[in-house]
């Protein structure tokens, strides 16, 4: 470990500040662009010492757990609070712009939709029993020590305030000191919370369902996908659509990202009489663009997919939906079966849907819309779909992730 003044030239894809040294690149996490800082340096990584001159782009960080000292952060749930809304956005933007540019595609990418502050319905929490009583928050930084939090000003105030009941129930499922993960999800009907990594003794059960009838405002708690007590449905409103996910369900982690997302598809497939949803999830796009056009949904997993067919064959007022559980890596919708669809929309996880462009390649399927978390790999499956004739309509990078180095996009495309 050595003491090293470096410059900061620019920000990483990860959110960190990086100096150009004589022996390469030198990441620097909480250092901002030419900002010249005091590191201590391991290999190529260097730990915030002091500022000997600071960015006029360096903000107050909004929350006390993103570091004690303002410089090193504690909670490693947020990388980006130091910088000014102005910078911020354009490293999002800028994202998006030189992922699509690393692979020849140069097209104007609109306006970050931005996010703010109390937006988040999703979050996953680390938590532990100790000898102390219970830990729960987010991991510190490439660390398993978890930092415990008393406030989170990116979750909804729904989950904020009740954090102490989401660390009663804890208390009461946690056994041993081994660390588990608690997914929460704000829905219509109350908190729904996802425990996973625990073991669960009969006592626990009792204890765990006492202390959630001794509360309000929770839904549901369930353990590695099994109810554990339900006391209401936990409902989720897709444009209209009430959707009852399955424990731990894949979903967009914020209302506004969600709505501007599929105003772009929807916008985008306009006129479609059918519409394949491919990665349907439990039925985001599905179910709006379902009144609108037949949709025919696609997706890998059995308990989201009956979660979407639930909903469309209860509600009133769609066009026919019809679902598919297939592997989209292994098996994607081949060439021929796209040929009777208008328009397509994907939306995979983040190592994206290459196969799946290969053969939408060569279906001629008139318009895609192509949702991303990922803009590398949403570089590579749009230049497949490019090269094969497809032109990018609009790209637009949405912000869901506030203060993280996470961005989603939605890129249109067109044939014919
Ligand atoms: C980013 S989520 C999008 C879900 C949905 N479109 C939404 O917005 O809520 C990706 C989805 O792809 C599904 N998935 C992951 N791998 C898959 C595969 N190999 N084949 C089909 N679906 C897959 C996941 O279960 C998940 O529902």
């Amino acid at each position: 470990m050595s003491t090293e003044i470096v410059r900061i030239s620019r920000l990483g894809a990860q959110g960190d500040g990086i100096a150009q040294t004589d022996t390469g690149p030198l990441y620097a996490p909480f250092a901002l662009p030419g900002e010249t800082v005091a590191l201590a340096v391991n290999k190529n990584h260097g730990t915030l010492i002091s500022l000997r001159e600071a960015s006029l782009e360096r903000v107050e960080p909004k929350c006390r757990h993103f570091g004690p000292d303002g410089l090193n952060g504690t909670c490693g749930g947020c990388s980006l609070q130091h910088a000014s809304d102005a910078l911020y956005h354009a490293f999002k933007h800028n994202l998006v712009i030189d992922a699509l540019k690393s692979k020849g595609l140069t097209p104007e990418v609109a306006p970050l939709v931005i996010a703010h502050p109390g937006e988040r319905r999703r979050v996953v929490f680390t938590a532990r029993l100790t000898e102390k009583g219970l830990l729960l928050g987010y991991n510190q930084a490439a660390s398993h020590h978890i930092v415990t939090i008393e406030e989170c000003p990116i979750a909804s105030p729904g989950i904020v305030s009740r954090l102490a009941i989401i660390r009663k129930i804890a208390a009461a499922m946690a056994s041993t000191s081994d660390p588990f993960r608690i997914t929460v999800l704000e829905t219509e009907t109350g908190l729904d919370l996802a425990f996973e990594g625990l073991k669960l003794s009969d006592r626990q059960r009792r204890s765990t369902v006492e202390a959630v009838l001794g509360e309000r405002g929770i839904a549901r708690v369930s353990l590695n996908s099994e109810i554990v007590i339900e006391p209401v449905k936990p409902v989720i409103d897709f444009g209209g659509v009430a959707v009852s996910p399955p424990p731990g369900a894949f979903m967009q982690a914020t209302r506004p990202a969600e709505e501007a997302m599929a105003k772009l598809v929807i916008d985008h497939v306009g006129k479609a009489k059918r519409v394949a949803d491919l990665f349907a999830g439990i039925g985001t796009f599905a179910l709006r663009v379902a009144r609108i056009a037949r949709v025919h949904a696609v997706e890998g997993e059995d308990k989201a997919l009956k979660a979407l067919d639930f909903a469309a064959r209860n509600t009133q007022g769609l066009k026919p939906v019809t679902v598919e559980k297939r592997d989209l890596f292994r098996r994607p919708m081949m060439a021929q079966e796209l040929k009777v669809f208008d328009a397509v929309v994907f939306d995979p996880p983040r190592a994206g849907a290459e196969a799946q462009c290969h053969e939408l390649a060569r279906s001629g399927v008139k318009k895609i819309a192509a949702v991303s978390c990922n803009p590398t790999t949403l570089a590579r499956d749009l230049s497949i779909l490019v090269a094969s004739g497809y032109r990018i309509t609009s790209v637009t990078p949405i912000d869901q992730f506030l203060w993280s180095a996470h961005v989603e996009t939605v890129a249109t495309l067109e044939k014919g």
